[in-house]
């Protein structure tokens, strides 16, 4: 097995133990606690845009058959993957997607090129060398679940849909914990909580295949290009070959976020970075692959990412919370509505089947 190590720079992402806000009924600890844990997790936000969560209650082994079912499915032959395939377009944003399907890029690449017809163009010449399937809420009353028959990958459908529960039982908590962490009143934490509709978020699973020497030679291969998320926060459970990069926003470094057994990352979405001002920056990320002078003669091995997107509710308009718009800082975004801010954005990220 190849054993190529990425080069990891973590120390400058924050450890953040939650706990506090997952402990079980009748051993509620005391509020100075909450209170605590929830302000080191919003200072580690400010600062970064994303940190590393642990405390969260999703036991090791949870994680590790997560991991195990992503890897399950994308080992089947693309013939049977391709028997729950994603559309063609964006919407529904559900299913299984090839390798090379989805292309993502960030405002700043529409932005370098002007047109967002010629970024697609141009940077389709260098593919997103990744497969992966999405799952939504069972009950999301917009964007049906795209299902492998039963019989090709028997107890899936169970598993993922016990995990999207799991995963937006979480996310209510760290929603939880940054709003005691702001100070919210509880007006302005009813404003918060719709940040998050159980009904709409996104499960994604990804497998980002091995990358031989040669493929990497020709320059024409990437994993993830950086783009920053468009919903409200990310949670990121990667394997251990790690290979995420986060980018400090003030100076422009990418961070690679070691893999750590237990823990997950959490970054800061779009909403959530017009929620509060720019108090918590949407931080832009990546997979990439490294120079090839670096890599064995064996290549890059697979890698697999788990990615939790949380949303609000489709229709739902997120505007600026007042107490973030100051003399100092002035408001900076209009309400929008999530289903335009990223229709706009998804519209040039996918072209299902035309590829
Ligand atoms: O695979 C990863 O680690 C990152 C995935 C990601 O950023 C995304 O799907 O938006
Ligand atoms: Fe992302």
């Amino acid at each position: 097995m190849a054993t190529y190590d990425f080069q990891m720079e973590d120390e400058a992402i924050a450890t953040i133990d939650v706990s506090p806000f997952t402990a079980e009924a009748g051993r509620y600890p005391p509020d100075s606690e909450r209170l605590k844990a929830g302000q080191a997790l919003v200072e580690a936000l400010h600062n970064l845009g994303f940190v590393k969560i642990t405390g969260h209650g999703i036991q090791r082994d949870e994680i590790r058959e997560a991991l195990a079912w992503t890897k399950k499915l994308f080992d089947l032959p693309y013939e049977e993957k391709m028997k729950a395939p994603h559309p063609p377009g964006p919407m529904p944003h559900r299913g299984y997607s090839g390798l090379g399907k989805e292309k993502v890029y960030s405002q700043e690449d529409i932005k370098a090129h002007g047109d967002v017809a010629d970024v697609s163009q141009e940077l389709r010449k260098i593919s997103d060398f990744k497969e992966s399937y999405e799952i939504g809420s069972e009950e999301d009353p917009v964007q049906q679940n795209i299902w492998l028959p039963d019989a090709v990958l028997p107890g899936f459908r169970h598993y993922e849909v016990t995990l999207y529960k799991r995963l937006a039982a979480v996310s209510a908590i760290l929603l939880e914990a940054i709003s005691v962490g702001l100070g919210l009143s509880n007006e302005e934490n009813a404003t918060l909580t719709k940040l998050i509709s159980d009904h709409h978020c996104q499960l994604r699973l990804l497998h980002y295949p091995a990358i031989s020497r040669d493929q990497l030679q020709n320059g024409l291969i990437a994993r993830l290009p950086s783009h920053t998320d468009w919903g409200t926060f990310t949670m990121l459970f990667q394997d251990e070959r790690g290979g995420l990069e986060l980018e400090d926003p003030k100076s422009h470094d990418f961070l690679h976020a070691k893999p750590e057994e237990g823990a997950f990352i959490l970054n800061i979405g779009d909403m959530l970075q017009r929620f509060t001002n720019d108090y918590f920056i949407s931080p832009l990320h990546r997979v990439s692959v490294p120079e090839v002078d670096t890599v064995p003669d064996s290549g890059i091995p697979a890698r697999y990412s788990i990615p939790f997107f949380t949303c609000p509710d489709f229709y739902h308009t997120v505007a600026t919370l007042p107490r973030f718009i100051t003399a100092e800082t002035p408001a900076k975004y209009e309400p929008v509505r999530f289903d335009q801010y990223g229709s706009i954005i998804s519209k040039y990220q996918y072209q299902g089947d035309k590829m």
